[in-house]
């Protein structure tokens, strides 16, 4: 498949048993774009992006993916034994130094944590080191599963307003997966829903920036139709 796309995925098909989890599913992502994953629990996010990230292999279908690869979890996942910014250049190449560390924790605002010990930092600092060891690799391709779940309201949405400029400067196609519909509106320029192993529906928001949910408050209603919930119920 040679093509212009950062990922193109034709008919792929993940079973874990006899069960298909993801259903000769279709996906094109462009270069430097922000896709947004939703989808209910167990519908097979985690699923789609670790075949992605090349960490599941055993799949039926095509896949392409153009380019360096990137991947932040929920979990920061920082090895406790070394310091913040060995964490972040782990596994580059030695001659790979502390300059290059210092430059991707100081875009993070962490550059003064440096030396320090990963336990010694809050969850929204040790997410921050993570996407750091992320953008390090300059990445064609960041895939994110959902990490920023764990951390608390205002963290959340400081982290949002990084990511989103740190997604303006570096420009990688991002394909974030997230329960949070609002965070999918916010920061993404399309919104996918997996259901039955495909993407079962689209909405593309486009470019313009800074977002304001209320530009979006029909798509957000039919996403969340899409996802099965009943909005007033719910409020
Ligand atoms: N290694 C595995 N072996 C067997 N079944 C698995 C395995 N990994 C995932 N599954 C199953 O595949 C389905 C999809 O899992 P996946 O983690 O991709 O869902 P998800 O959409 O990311 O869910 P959530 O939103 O709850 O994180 C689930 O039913 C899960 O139980």
């Amino acid at each position: 498949m040679a093509s212009s796309l950062t990922v193109e995925v034709r008919g792929l098909t993940k079973e874990f048993g006899d069960r298909a989890v993801l259903r000769e599913l279709d996906l094109d992502i462009a270069p430097g774009e922000f896709v947004a994953l939703l989808g209910r629990s167990g519908s097979g996010k985690s699923t789609l992006l670790k075949v992605l990230a090349g960490l599941d292999t055993a799949v039926t279908g095509e896949f392409t993916v153009d380019g360096q690869v990137s991947v932040a979890f929920q979990q920061p996942r920082l090895l406790p034994w070394r310091r913040v910014w060995r964490n972040v250049v782990l596994g580059l190449h030695p001659v790979v130094g502390r300059d290059v560390a210092l430059k991707a924790l100081d875009e993070v605002r962490l550059a003064d944590h440096a030396d320090a010990w990963p336990r010694t930092l809050s969850g929204g600092e040790a997410q921050r080191v993570s996407l750091a060891r992320a953008l390090v690799r300059e990445p064609e391709l960041l895939l994110l599963d959902e990490p920023f779940g764990a951390l608390d309201a205002l963290t959340r949405m400081a982290m949002h307003r990084l990511v989103e400029t740190l997604w303006q400067q570096h420009k990688p196609a991002v394909l974030l997966v997230t329960h949070d519909v609002d965070e999918a509106l916010l920061l993404a320029d399309r919104v996918l829903v997996l259901d039955e192993g495909r993407i079962a529906s689209e909405y593309i928001l486009g470019h313009p920036r800074p977002r304001e949910l209320s530009d979006h408050i029909d798509v957000r209603a039919q996403v969340l139709r899409d996802l099965g919930v009943n909005e007033r119920a719910t409020a």
